[in-house]
């Protein structure tokens, strides 16, 4: 009888919550509808009227667009929360706020300060809230309610635990097959996330969290909310996101548009400089070096080298004169032009000038001179004279980053001389041949060298007196030939310049975007940075308004951080914070022990952890002699079940050296093969984890490795397995 009485209460509450429910989707296709006929009244008018007039129709234009984006992207699960309060109030949480046509609010914005307690309230400290209620909806449709009563007493009637806010909604979204693609957690983020989320936009915020602890999850959703509440601010200078990787950035694009928020760049560090392609991996001792602070005055010093001083004075013949380039005067006009402090291929305007007026001074002096216009027509010589220019070029020569980094680690005086603080040894691990391909510990050089070259000549439009891309290649190839302080003849100038000439490749188009600085940024992964990384970022960001997500256990880079306050006291002083989130919403418990076992006695700094989640028959490990055809048979097993059933992602993670064997043996590219570090920050229903203990020769990428399953783990080997490893 009581069952029954529950049942019908339920039913009639999930009617009520339906009603509820239909009411705010009608409102959705009312403002939808609005803003649609909106557009195409704009849309109508065509392309007509006063240019301001198009401008203003344009920027209306893109407004109805975004807003009809943004109703579009909250369709699912636009309500997914009620409140109830000890006044008597009762309102509605969800994606977006709404009201109807008379301003009576309807739906609370997630990151309004009235849903905080949807997130927050406990039954030991339930502020004005009563219950909280939890809508599950698939569709347009009312599946389930849930409540958690923060009355104490009738809590405590109920034997309730308090532990897990919505658990039966908690778990059911954790227990949901994975798609590939991550989604938001906004129906059931927990209250050490919502602190985060919600945490002040001044400063750093460092949130460290074992594997699953939903670090990537609450940045992204705290960048929704600092979008929401600092929305002036923010939308002026927007906020970046810095990911590890493309598919990991492609894992996540979808969350913050389901949010209702389109206004983040979201990109790799490397793609933080226009024009560099990252294509190769090097090895860890020169990538160690690159990631030094040191090597920001390596950069310094390569970039002056391209300020010289001419070994002797230089005579020059212009129309049967004879003008001497100084070695005094080069020497002057570049401490005049260092002063300036512009940087480096900006201010060689104003050296050359400089040149060229002291040249011109010479002139004015031997034919003795005296009018204005004679001397201003002197100087026009002196300025278009070719060998004047290749002069002055090398003197101080413009550079493009790229350039300058491919002839520092191609030319090893030029490294000897702007490494001289690195060991020999080191300098040695530095030095490529000057063909090779960027990587990805080359991108902050890149961006320091950008900050101290400045813009190419002609980058913003060619002024007369700058060199034209040819002049500039074909001194570039003087140098390169001639190596340090090469004074060559005007005639061998001539000579080689009639043999062709090869244009600079210069990323100007997108340079201003290099220079942008933003409001916010949020650093995903944010353990694998170097420092010199960290000093492209702070660049981007001059407030220094950082959220930084990562875990010190799971780092796999040699310039990466092992400890926060090392690197994290240089960058904000006293202007940091650091949280910890403490359970994770990934992992079943069974594999987070043993993936925490391993890391223990691994040595690695790992967090106290624990599992939202105990699923039965989580982990597995088949030893065999075969360990390729073995994995490939588990999982296509997995993903046979998961296709007759509700779906699943399988995804084998091994070391590089069997991947091609092992794509061979799975025959489909339906189930990915990853490196350790690929899978970084990704995650799968069932992971198939080949050779832990040659993945091992890396503790770090071991336990990333461990850590991406949300169902189970299956570990195959053939060689024993790692210390610490059991299952
Ligand atoms: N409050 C929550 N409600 C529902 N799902 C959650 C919650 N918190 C995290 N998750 C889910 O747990 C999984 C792991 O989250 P996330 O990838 O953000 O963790 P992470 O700490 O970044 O992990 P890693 O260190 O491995 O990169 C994701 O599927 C995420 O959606």
């Amino acid at each position: 009888m009581a069952n029954e009485r529950g049942l019908t209460a339920e039913r009639s509450g999930l009617a009520a919550e339906q009603e509820v429910v239909d009411g705010l989707y009608t409102r959705l296709d009312e403002l939808r509808g609005e803003a649609d006929d909106r557009l195409g009244a704009i849309r109508k008018e065509g392309p007509s009227g006063s240019p301001q007039n198009r401008s203003e129709r344009d920027a209306f234009a893109t407004l109805y667009e975004d807003r009809i984006a943004q109703l579009d992207a909250v369709e699912d699960r636009l309500c997914f929360g009620r409140l109830d309060l000890r006044d008597g109030d009762r309102f509605y949480v969800g994606r977006i706020g709404l009201s109807d046509a008379e301003h009576v609010p309807l739906l609370t914005d997630w990151r309004a300060p009235a849903a905080r307690a949807f997130y927050s309230a406990t039954a030991a400290n339930p502020g004005p809230v009563v219950n909280r209620r939890h809508l599950t909806t698939q569709g347009r449709r009312v599946t389930a309610v849930e409540d958690d009563v923060l009355d104490v007493d009738a809590l405590r009637e109920m034997g309730a635990d308090e532990a897990l806010a919505g658990e039966g909604a908690l778990l059911a979204a954790l227990g949901a097959r994975r798609t590939g693609r991550m989604g938001d957690i906004v129906a059931t983020i927990q209250a050490e996330q919502d602190a985060v989320i919600r945490a002040p936009m001044t400063g750093a915020l460092v949130v460290q969290g074992g594997p699953g602890s939903g670090k990537t999850a609450v940045a992204l959703h705290r960048a929704a909310y600092l979008l929401y509440h600092h929305r002036e601010q923010l939308e002026s200078r927007g906020v970046l996101l810095i990911g590890p990787s493309r598919t990991f950035l492609r894992y996540i694009d979808h969350v913050l548009p389901s949010l209702g928020e389109t206004g983040a760049v979201s990109t790799t560090l490397a793609g933080l400089v226009p024009g560099v392609d990252v294509t190769a991996v090097e090895p860890d001792g020169s990538a160690e070096i690159k990631g030094r602070t040191l090597m920001s005055d390596v950069i310094k010093a390569a970039v002056r080298e391209r300020q010289r001083v001419p070994r002797a004075d230089k005579e020059i013949r212009i129309d049967g004169r004879t003008v001497v380039i100084k070695r005094s005067d080069v020497k002057d006009a570049q401490g005049r032009a260092r002063r300036e402090g512009r940087p480096h291929n900006e201010a060689r305007a104003s050296f050359a000038k400089d040149m060229i007026g002291r040249l011109t001074k010479q002139l004015v002096e031997q034919l003795e001179v005296y009018s204005d216009e004679d001397r201003i027509e002197l100087e026009r010589d002196v300025r278009d004279d070719r060998n004047v220019r290749i002069a002055i070029n090398l003197c101080w020569l413009p550079i493009t980053p790229q350039q300058l980094l491919r002839d520092l680690f191609s030319k090893p005086h030029l490294l000897d001389h702007a490494a001289r603080m690195l060991p020999e040894h080191e300098r040695d691990l530095l030095l490529r041949p000057s063909a090779a391909p960027f990587t990805e510990a080359d991108v902050p050089l890149l961006d320091e060298a950008a900050e101290l070259l400045g813009e190419m000549p002609g980058g913003r439009g060619r002024r007369p007196d700058e060199p034209s891309d040819e002049e500039i290649q074909y001194a570039k190839d003087v140098l390169d030939t001639f190596g340090d302080g090469g004074m060559v003849t005007a005639e061998a100038l001539a000579a080689r310049m009639k043999g062709g000439t090869a244009r600079l490749s210069v990323a100007e188009r997108a340079r201003s975007d290099r220079t942008w600085t933003y409001g916010h940024v949020v650093v995903d992964e944010a353990q694998e940075l170097s420092p010199m990384a960290w000093r492209m970022l702070m660049r981007r960001c001059p407030t220094r308004s950082f959220t930084i997500v990562g875990d010190v256990a799971q780092t796999t880079s040699v310039a990466g951080t092992r400890w926060w306050p090392e690197t994290m006291d240089p960058l904000f002083q006293t202007g940091w914070e650091l949280r910890e989130l403490t359970i994770s919403y990934r992992i079943p418990a069974a594999v987070a022990d043993a993936a925490q076992t391993y890391a223990r006695a691994a040595r690695l700094p790992v967090s106290e952890l624990r599992a939202a989640r105990e699923l039965d028959d989580a982990t597995a490990s088949t030893r065999h002699r075969d360990p390729i055809a073995t994995a490939a048979g588990i999982a296509h097993r997995h993903a046979d079940a998961f296709a007759g059933g509700d779906g699943g992602l399988v995804a084998v993670i091994a070391p590089p050296r069997l991947h091609g064997a092992l794509r061979k043996a799975l025959g489909t590219p339906a189930i990915d093969v990853y490196t350790a570090r690929e899978s970084k920050g990704l995650e799968f229903d069932v992971a198939v984890v080949v050779e832990p203990a040659e993945i091992a020769e890396r503790p770090g990428d071991l336990y990333v490795a461990l850590t991406r399953p949300t169902r189970r783990l299956e570990v195959v080997h053939a060689e024993p397995l790692p210390q610490g490893l059991a299952l």
